[in-house]
């Protein structure tokens, strides 16, 4: 058995998970060996190169090749495992998952693996859950999943809309504590390495929603496709934003790492649903690599020339 203790950040596509650990790098883990397996969507790994810049982090290993809950080979995930607990021993081993992961099927991988789960944590972006989750069931089966239920981005619903989306978070999960976060601002102690694993043990639900989620799980992943991009040119902001203000509604989340016409700044990019952001970034994490962005979305085989035409665009000539 492993005997370091893991904890799974789950949540749909754009949450919040990152944040939540870029914020908890910051703070509680400073105090222990942390070891992260990022698995994303597309093979540039932009989440894994934004906390590998982070001091309190012992290891990050990227898992690029599908999603750890169904197409990563049990093998790959396996010699994540062997590669921490041989080279760094860590206190806490931190699992993120891709957007469209369903935590259950990773529970019984873990469990296959004799990795002590300590428990799920799951992000739930207010803003986009309830219509979200009348599409994607995978959602619903995030919330199931949680022991920690975390509901993100309340700065952007009003009062009446939080409660909607805790009544129906609720009515999916009973058990899980649920905290109410602005850009999950939280204090990491409350999640990680609690001991949630001794709950899990004692709570009859899991086995039960193991096995009826087990299956139809790969449906939801199904439609899903992703594309990357890269290129060593430089790119105009503005022309990015009118590109990203004009993206696709096929196209439910872009991120990725930006080196800017005005030579002097790189930064980082987030677009989901629609709504986008951009955060300057330090020259060391991404001052060598070249703009770089991956695309997550319904059917996009269709879409992606055209992207791509448009990306190009929005490059220096
Ligand atoms: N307005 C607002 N934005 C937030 C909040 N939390 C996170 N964000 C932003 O949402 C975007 C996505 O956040 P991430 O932490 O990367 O989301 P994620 O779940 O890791 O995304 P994936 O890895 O693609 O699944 C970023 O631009 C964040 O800055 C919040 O509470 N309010």
């Amino acid at each position: 058995m492993l005997k370091t203790p893991c904890n799974a950040i789950a949540g749909f596509l754009g949450s919040g998970k990152t944040t939540l650990l870029r914020n908890s790098l910051e703070k509680v883990f400073q105090e222990k060996r942390v070891a992260i397996i990022m698995n994303e969507i597309g093979d540039l790994g932009i989440d894994g190169k934004v906390v590998s810049g982070f001091e309190s982090i012992d290891k990050v290993v990227e898992l690029n090749s599908g999603c750890v809950c169904c197409s990563v080979d049990i093998f790959s995930l396996h010699n994540a495992f062997r590669e921490i607990q041989e080279q760094i021993k860590p206190d806490l081993i931190v699992i993120e998952t891709t957007g469209l992961a369903n935590p259950f099927p990773l529970i019984q991988r873990l469990h296959y693996l004799d990795v002590i789960l300590d428990s799920v944590i799951t992000l739930v972006d207010a803003s986009e859950f309830l219509r979200l989750a009348a599409e994607e069931e995978v959602l619903n089966e995030q919330v199931r999943a949680a022991d920690f239920l975390i509901l993100n981005k309340t700065d952007l619903v009003t009062e009446l809309e939080i409660e909607r989306v805790e009544s129906h978070l609720r009515q999916l999960n009973q058990r899980a504590p649920l905290f109410k976060t602005t850009h999950s601002n939280i204090d990491p102690k409350l999640l990680f390495a609690l001991g949630a694993n001794l709950y899990r043990r004692q709570s009859k639900l899991l086995e039960t929603q193991v096995t009826k989620s087990a299956h139809g799980f790969r449906d939801s992943h199904q439609d899903f496709s992703s594309f990357s991009y890269q290129t060593e040119r430089l790119v105009n902001l503005d022309k990015f934003k009118q590109f990203l203000g004009e993206l696709s509604p096929k196209v439910y989340r872009a991120k990725g790492i930006l080196n800017l016409d005005d030579r002097a700044t790189s930064c980082l990019f987030n677009f989901i649903c629609g709504r986008f952001d951009f955060q300057v970034v330090a020259p060391d994490i991404c001052g060598k690599m070249p703009t770089q962005a991956v695309f997550i979305g319904r059917n996009l085989e269709q879409e992606q020339t055209a992207i791509i035409q448009q990306l190009q665009a929005c490059q220096d000539s």
